[in-house]
């Protein structure tokens, strides 16, 4: 409001420093008549016949002083129209973050990564430019206004004809505005394409080269940079024409303007000067108006495509509870009852009345066919997809909204992509905790049997590991990973085959580090391999969505038909 009422202003004090050119015209002009045509009573040709009546040096004195307070008025403003843009962009690409971040996992693991960066990083830029856009033509069409205005009051007559020209000239334009519209909305289109693209490469960048398959991925970019230049081109040939269709209107106008002012109106000279000075001040801005409408339109495909991000995030959103309740120290078990899960789009459940227990501080093997449940099972016991029936007991508390959060504070989940950020070791294993010290550092890594590469390296802890761990072996990364996890001091430590991708070596000094947790966490390891089920206490084996046998390790291996004995024995 604030802004608008500075616009408003100093539009007007703009009005007014071209009034007072009518007498200074009138006064050195070859008439020195009175320069408003129509008003040769009331208030305006007082107001003008006493601004005439002025000495010549005052009137531009007040010219100048005019000039200068609205040269600072406009500093003013457009420090306070930054200020607003940066504080709206950034607070809906705040509120966007907050609102994908605390979205169910269900619904962020239909969306494309590379989709929600895109949403924040790039489409913002293009909000930024929509909002300033808008922004822009509200003082515009304010500028237009006064001089509309001021037009009136020099003679209202000119004054119609200069608006019908404006409205019309803008309305003939309709087509070029629809057409920025279509652009914007391909132009996001390829845009997210293009980031698709280049995230999927670079995500997938040694596969990529070990296959040679980079002319594949430089390939889809080219093409689609080639449909992007394409779309430009055929929006520029519309847009440019806009521009030579409203120069010649423009030119074509100013000429009438100037036959109607001189001729049939018989305007005197001081008023008609300025007429026309208003005329050619005008006419900028009415390109302006369509200039700045035209990139709003091409922009605003951006803010719906983020905007409908953030709805579609925030009706997604995970049930939270405010006051999370605090789940004790577990002493006994967690059990499934009855647990079913059905994926959103999926017509039959992937898990179907699962029941299983695994006791607290012991290791269980979460074992089955590929397809049949494993993963699913361990997102629905960290809480990150809740059950379509059945419930989930901590020490025969429910999982519920409630302590869901806390619940989670007390799991660490090691997955086969280890994550790890680029920057030192120590970095890494602290990852934003800054109450973890360089001996529980060294001890986690020690359970992780990873001290001894640690060691090694010539800058121990201070090792930048790079760009995720790349700099690491696949099996030192684990064992950071792994180390980090444990540094959580975690009641639950989950392992999603961990080390599947890992050598026997790397695979069994991980082995002998989870070995080594018996007694002290809750372990589930998923895993193919017998060597990494081995060490089990417990199992349980699933299949299609259901729970084909459980119990402790050493009574199912010994029956002969079992699923385990199978697994067993396929690899001996
Ligand atoms: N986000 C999802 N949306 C729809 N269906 C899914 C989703 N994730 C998994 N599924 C389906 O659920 C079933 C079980 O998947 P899950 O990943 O739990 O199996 P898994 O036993 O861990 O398999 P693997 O050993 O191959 O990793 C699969 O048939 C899979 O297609």
């Amino acid at each position: 409001m604030v802004i608008l009422a500075l616009a408003t202003f100093s539009s007007l004090t703009e009005g007014v420093s071209l009034l007072l050119l009518i007498p200074i015209i009138s006064v050195l002009g070859p008439q020195g008549e009175s320069a408003v045509a129509g008003f040769s009573s009331g208030m305006f040709a007082t107001v003008f016949d006493a601004a005439q009546s002025l000495p010549l040096e005052g009137i531009l004195a007040g010219f100048v002083a005019i000039i200068a307070l609205r040269a600072m008025l406009t500093r003013w403003k457009d420090i306070q129209v930054n200020a607003l843009m940066h504080d709206y962009v950034h607070g809906l690409q705040s509120s966007l973050f907050a609102s994908v971040a605390g979205a169910r996992w269900s619904y962020l693991a239909t969306i494309r990564g590379a989709d929600i960066s895109h949403a924040l990083l790039a489409e913002v830029e293009r909000v930024h430019r929509a909002l300033a856009q808008l922004i822009f033509l509200i003082q515009t069409l304010i500028v237009l206004a006064v001089y509309s205005l001021v037009a009136l009051v020099v003679s209202p007559a000119m004054a119609l004809f200069g608006v019908t020209l404006g409205v019309v000239i803008l309305g003939a334009m309709t087509p070029i505005r629809r057409a920025a519209r279509v652009f914007g909305e391909a132009l996001s289109d390829r845009r997210v394409e293009q980031y698709r693209i280049v995230s999927e490469f670079v995500t997938g960048l040694k596969a990529a080269k070990a296959v040679n398959s980079e002319p594949l991925y430089f390939d889809l970019l080219r093409k689609s940079l080639l449909w992007i230049r394409k779309d430009t081109i055929t929006f520029m040939r519309i847009h440019t024409l806009g521009g030579v269709i409203f120069q010649v209107a423009a030119a074509s106008g100013l000429a009438t303007f100037a036959y109607l002012a001189l001729g049939p109106l018989g305007l005197d000279y001081g008023s008609t000067i300025a007429l026309i000075l208003l005329f050619i001040r005008a006419a900028p801005q009415i390109t302006s108006v369509q200039g700045s409408w035209q990139d709003l339109n091409a922009s605003i495909p951006a803010a719906t495509a983020m905007y409908r991000l953030r709805s579609d995030a925030i009706k997604n959103q995970e049930a939270m509870v405010r006051e999370q309740k605090q789940i004790p120290q577990l002493k006994s078990n967690i059990e499934f009852r009855k647990v079913s899960y059905t994926y959103p789009g999926n017509s039959s459940p992937t898990l179907n009345d699962v029941e299983f227990v695994l006791p607290v501080n012991e290791v269980t093997a979460i074992i089955g066919p590929s397809g049949s449940g494993k993963t699913t099972v361990a997102d629905v016991l960290m809480g990150l997809l809740e059950p379509t029936s059945g419930t989930i007991l901590l020490d025969g508390i429910e999982l519920t909204a409630e302590n869901r959060r806390f619940w989670r504070d007390s799991i660490s989940y090691v997955s086969q992509d280890s994550f790890l950020i680029h920057d030192t070791l120590a970095a890494n294993l602290a990852f934003g905790r800054s109450d973890i010290t360089e001996g529980d550092m060294w001890a986690a890594l020690r359970t992780a049997s990873a001290d001894g590469f640690v060691s090694a390296l010539e800058r121990g802890l201070q090792t930048v590991v790079g760009d995720r761990g790349l700099r690491l072996s696949g099996g030192e990364r684990q064992r950071i990973t792994l180390a980090r996890a444990l540094l959580r001091k975690p009641q639950l430590l989950i392992l999603d085959e961990a080390t599947s991708a890992l050598d026997w070596e790397n695979q069994a000094i991980i082995a002998k580090a989870i070995n080594d947790l018996r007694g002290k966490v809750t372990v589930v390891t998923i895993a193919h391999r017998p060597s990494l089920i081995s060490f089990a206490d417990w199992v349980v084996a699933l299949r299609d969505g259901r729970v084909l046998e459980t119990g402790s390790y050493a009574q199912i291996a010994s029956s002969p038909d079992s699923y385990l004995a199978n697994v067993i024995s396929s690899e001996g």
